[in-house]
């Protein structure tokens, strides 16, 4: 697949700062969106300006910002919201209207024709105005089938640029997802875009099963904010596309973990230091045999380097270290272990890191060799 064909569409600032709790300043907003344009992203989904106030603000300064990517505004498929993105200067707008029974009758509580005519109406009024139009089917994953596709359908008569797929529950699984927008892209022929939320901890997964099946377009967050459990991570999709699925989608991915440190900080979401592609300890080995095949070469543990997402390298010293790691770390400080050495230092270091319950810091490292030393020494008699 040739990489420019998929694009990367980021919502960090629309459902990532929807997360329950999260705020972003307008400051923070607008350098969020300078640092998403900087590593790559396509399209920037910058908020909901029927909001008013802060937001519309924010939104507003975004697209004066001169970015490269596009701005795209959030809306509901109402006519009023469509004016609030227009007077904001974005070139996009998503237009987003449930499409399952669920939420037509318990939360809209209206019908599905009442959908499609909404949704109709409130595309066509875009169109008028010359920007990009993304129909967004909330739900999309409860949706009865032959409703969806009608509903896809009528977007595209109506000048919809895209249809984004939202398993706005999280759902799906992907294997379904695979057969559901194959089916969309064969039978209507729009360009889908697939969101995805992380309820069962398969957002990623999804995307990149809807990638599979034709969809062209990615929604994420960074570090993957968004609505209850989230929505797919920005990190895991660009990274798993360029390594799973040998599509480079030309992202700075140098620079993600700067972008991550950053909107953990502004959403006051400490990153898990596990967490995937860009946690502190990803590249962190503290086993006997794993470390040992990383010094030796990398890539018997590692599918990437560290430096491709900036993070770094750590051999850390603890309880499952072995001989290898131990003899490499006491290399750093000049120090050469014997094989022997290292054996019956690896004892002492054991113990202790039972003892704290963590791995040791260099300089407990050398208060254990120094003991070493001199219990060797007094026991050879010198
Ligand atoms: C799955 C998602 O992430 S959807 C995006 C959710 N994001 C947000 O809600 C954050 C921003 N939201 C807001 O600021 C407000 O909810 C606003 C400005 C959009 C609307 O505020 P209010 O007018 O006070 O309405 P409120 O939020 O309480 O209720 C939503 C109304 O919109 C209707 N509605 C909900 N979704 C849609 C839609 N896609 N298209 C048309 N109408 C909709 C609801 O049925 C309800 O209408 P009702 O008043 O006739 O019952
Ligand atoms: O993206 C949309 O327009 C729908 C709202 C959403 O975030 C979702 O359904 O998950």
């Amino acid at each position: 697949m040739k990489n420019t064909e998929i694009k990367i569409v980021d919502t960090t600032l629309r459902d990532g700062e929807q997360t329950a709790g999260v705020v972003f300043s307008k400051a923070e907003k607008l350098q969020i969106a300078r640092m998403l344009d900087e590593i790559g992203v396509h399209q920037i989904e910058a908020g909901i300006p029927v909001m008013g106030g802060d937001e519309e603000e924010a939104i507003k300064a975004i697209v004066k910002a001169g970015l490269k990517a596009s701005i795209m505004g959030w809306n509901r498929a109402v006519i009023s919201d469509i004016e609030a993105s227009l007077r904001c200067g974005v070139d996009a707008v998503a237009i987003s209207i449930s499409t399952s029974d669920i939420h037509i009758k318990y939360k809209l509580k209206k019908t599905r024709e009442w959908v499609l005519e909404s949704m109709v109406k409130a595309t066509e009024f875009a169109k008028k105005h010359g920007v990009y139009i993304s129909v967004n089917a909330e739900d999309a994953s409860r949706t009865d089938m032959d409703f969806l596709l009608q509903f896809a359908k009528a977007a595209k008569e109506a000048g919809a640029d895209r249809l984004r797929y939202c398993d706005t529950v999280g759902i799906m699984e992907p294997f379904t997802m695979y057969e559901v927008i194959k089916t969309i892209i064969e039978k209507v022929g729009i360009p889908v875009e697939m969101h995805t939320h992380n309820d069962f901890g398969m957002a990623t997964a999804n995307a990149l099963a809807g990638v599979r099946a034709g969809a062209t377009y990615v929604g994420v967050t960074v570090n993957g904010l968004g609505e209850r459990a989230g929505n797919a991570a920005l990190e895991e999709v660009v990274m798993a596309l360029k390594y799973i699925y040998n599509i480079d989608v030309g992202i700075k991915t140098y620079k993600l973990r700067e972008l991550s440190e950053y909107v953990a900080k502004a959403s006051q979401r400490e990153l898990p230091v596990n967490k995937a592609i860009v946690g502190k300890n990803i590249f962190a080995h503290e086993s006997g045999i794993h470390a040992d095949g990383v010094i030796k070469y990398p890539k018997t543990y590692e599918v990437f380097s560290p430096e491709e997402v900036g993070g770094e390298r750590q051999i850390v010293i603890g309880k499952h270290s072995g001989t290898h790691a131990l003899i490499r770390k006491f290399q750093e400080y000049g120090i050469t272990l014997s094989e022997e050495d290292a054996q019956e230092l690896l004892k002492k270091v054991r113990a202790l890191a039972v003892e704290l319950k963590r791995p040791l810091f260099d300089k407990e490292l050398m208060y254990l060799y120094q003991d070493y030393l001199k219990e060797k020494a007094e026991k050879e008699g010198v």
